[in-house]
């Protein structure tokens, strides 16, 4: 069994990288939608992933916006986090591997929409809440997660320390996504949160 990675989404400031660096994340979220309150701008996010060493991964999140900037981003990106409702043929236009979000509303058939998004390295399963794309400190039904899935599968939507134990021994995923439960106000990270957060995930593992 591997180790489950984790991903501390919607950084915004030099010291939480460098915390969930140390604290042993394997990727950091990057949210470049403007309608966020974690948004950044490209100029910002340059800056930003300037520090992140070689080995962790730069992701970037974005909710149906403009393939041209999503174009000019990804020179500052190991990989794309589509979160909003692009298609397949849409996601395919990224120059970088990408990851589709997926919502679990009740009409979401996961495994069709496994096979739909074939060039996804994996799938973000995230809470659904109408009217907001992600980043809602909620979790969903991890029994809904289809067994035997064919892409790997990145759970967000909720987790925190106190939580992400369970998830992983109940869903296994491939990753986990944190963003407020790692939080003292949105894009502002608690540094012992973090590290608490990636302990319960070492803890966890078989
Ligand atoms: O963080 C945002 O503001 C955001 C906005 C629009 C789409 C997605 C967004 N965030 C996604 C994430 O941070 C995570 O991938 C995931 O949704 C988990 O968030 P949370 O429930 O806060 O842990």
């Amino acid at each position: 069994m591997n180790r489950t990675r984790v991903k501390i989404c919607g950084l915004t400031r030099e010291e939480d990288i460098d915390v969930a660096v140390a604290a042993g994340a394997d990727a950091l979220g990057f949210v470049l939608w403007p309608g966020s309150e974690r948004a950044l701008d490209i100029d910002r996010l340059a800056h930003l992933v300037a520090r992140v060493p070689a080995f962790v991964t730069r992701v970037g999140l974005f909710v149906d916006q403009d393939p041209e900037f999503i174009r000019r981003c990804e020179a500052y990106l190991d990989l794309i986090q589509y979160h909003g409702d692009e298609v397949p043929a849409t996601c395919a236009k990224a120059t970088r591997p990408w990851i589709k979000a997926l919502r679990m509303r009740d009409a979401l058939d996961v495994q069709a929409a496994a096979s739909d998004y074939r060039e996804a390295r994996a799938l973000l399963l995230d809470a659904y809440k109408p009217g907001v794309p992600g980043g809602t400190g909620e979790t969903f039904d991890w029994s809904r997660i289809p067994a035997g899935l064919s892409k790997p599968v990145i759970l967000a939507g909720g987790l925190a320390s106190t939580n992400v134990g369970e998830a992983i021994r109940s869903v296994r995923p491939f990753a986990v996504d944190v963003s407020g439960g790692v939080e003292r106000a949105k894009g502002v990270k608690d540094h012992d949160k973090i590290r608490a957060f990636i302990q319960q995930v070492t803890l966890a593992q078989p």
